[in-house]
């Protein structure tokens, strides 16, 4: 199986492919040659696959780096620490990054990419199913004490090369966390994608046909959103549905307390009881939430005060005059752009976080 999606910008164009062993082909998707490549992966991405990328290089022209597993290598010193050992390893503006493993990897290696020597190629090598969503798009940074990716870039990468068989390796925990976003995007497009994800049993292996259908439709749904707006003028800010309350919490938490997608998979909850009681609509508020329950998502909550969650929710980057700005549904397939007064939003979040907590 082997599936592409060209993504056309204003900035460029990439190609993503998705298939199965393609990490294999490393250089059959590369646009051009290079003088040396240089893979960053994390520890445990590493140990499964580094060599079979590597490999495929010259040992003479190839070079790699490990980051620790997990959200806290998101950070300014890992970052650092990757210029350091960039420029001691002679890597220059004819080189190219691979960015091996998931969003944590693609976030700081894009970032990394982005910044070093003013702009240097990189590939996107997804190994994660939340990484249909990162590594496509061009988003790239890193975390702040203060919050979620405050530090970043638009940087698009040349290609994205998604080799579906290493989602076999995932743990039961990352495969409900990448299917957050999957959902995210169901909701984004309509009722019949929403519906099909929502089938979806996370607890038993997965069937791979319908995995590959879930993240070509993902995909397919981004890349249509980031090809109308890249730099999120407006129609972009609808990618982070669920994302408002959702990386507050990463952050409240403690980085890598909870992962991103279940951090996503209550902000959305949150989310749609909010557009509930803003528009009055019916939303399968009720039917999400039992999927989430089932899978086994985190549903119940720590204490956490609403008011720090609040001034979290401040700092993000949608906020405009002072002003949280959420992502709410009018209905499943019709995302909006909402202005919140602060004190109903308190209210509703003092509510819902007391109806979540043990
Ligand atoms: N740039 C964007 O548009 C965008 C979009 C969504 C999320 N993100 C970011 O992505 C990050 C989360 O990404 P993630 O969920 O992929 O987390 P991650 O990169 O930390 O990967 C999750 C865990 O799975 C392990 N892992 C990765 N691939 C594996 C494999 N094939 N087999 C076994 N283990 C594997 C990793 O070592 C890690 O421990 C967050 O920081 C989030 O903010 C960015
Ligand atoms: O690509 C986007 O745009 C998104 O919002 C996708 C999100 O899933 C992702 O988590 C993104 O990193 C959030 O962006 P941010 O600008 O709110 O940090
Ligand atoms: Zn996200």
């Amino acid at each position: 199986m082997e599936a592409s999606v060209t993504i056309q910008t204003r900035s460029g164009s990439y190609v993503v492919t998705a298939g199965t062993g393609i990490r294999k082909q490393v250089i059959k998707y590369l646009p051009k040659s290079y003088e040396s490549i240089y893979i960053v992966s994390d520890q445990t991405v590493a140990d499964l696959y580094l060599e079979d990328i590597k490999k495929q290089f010259a040992s003479n022209q190839v070079d790699s780096y490990v980051v620790p597993s997990g959200e806290a290598s998101k950070s300014i010193d890992q970052y650092y620490e990757l210029i350091t050992d960039a420029l001691e390893k002679g890597l220059n503006r004819h080189s190219l990054v691979i960015a091996l493993g998931g969003g944590v990897v693609g976030d700081l290696v894009g970032f990394f990419a982005s910044t070093f020597m003013r702009g240097i190629d990189f590939v996107q090598m997804p190994t994660t199913i939340l990484a249909h969503d990162s590594s496509v798009g061009g988003k790239v940074g890193i975390n702040h004490a203060l919050g979620k990716n405050l530090i970043g870039s638009f940087y698009p990468p040349v290609a994205v090369i998604y080799d579906v068989e290493t989602l076999k390796s995932l743990p039961l925990r990352e495969v409900r966390s990448g299917y957050a976003e999957v959902v995210k995007h169901g909701f984004l497009e309509g009722e019949s994608f929403f519906r099909d994800v929502i089938r979806a049993d996370l607890t038993k292996p997965l069937d791979e046909r319908t995995l590959t259908k879930h993240l070509l439709q993902g995909i397919q749904v981004k890349a249509a959103v980031v090809e109308r707006d890249e730099r999120e003028s407006y129609h972009r800010m609808f990618l982070n549905f669920g994302h408002t309350l959702g990386h507050a919490l990463e952050s409240e938490l403690g980085y890598g307390t909870w992962t991103h997608g279940e951090a996503v998979a209550i902000g959305m909850l949150f989310a749609l009881k909010v557009s509930q009681r803003t528009f009055r609509v019916d939303l399968p508020y009720e039917a999400y939430y039992e999927w989430i329950k089932t899978n086994g998502y985190p549903t119940v909550l720590p204490p956490l005060k609403a008011e720090s969650l609040i001034n979290k929710m401040k700092k993000d980057k949608k906020t405009k005059n002072k002003q949280i700005q959420m992502v709410l549904l009018k209905a499943v397939g019709h995302p909006v752009i909402q202005q919140m007064e602060e004190e109903f939003l308190y209210n509703q979040l003092k509510d819902f976080l007391g109806e979540l907590v043990d």
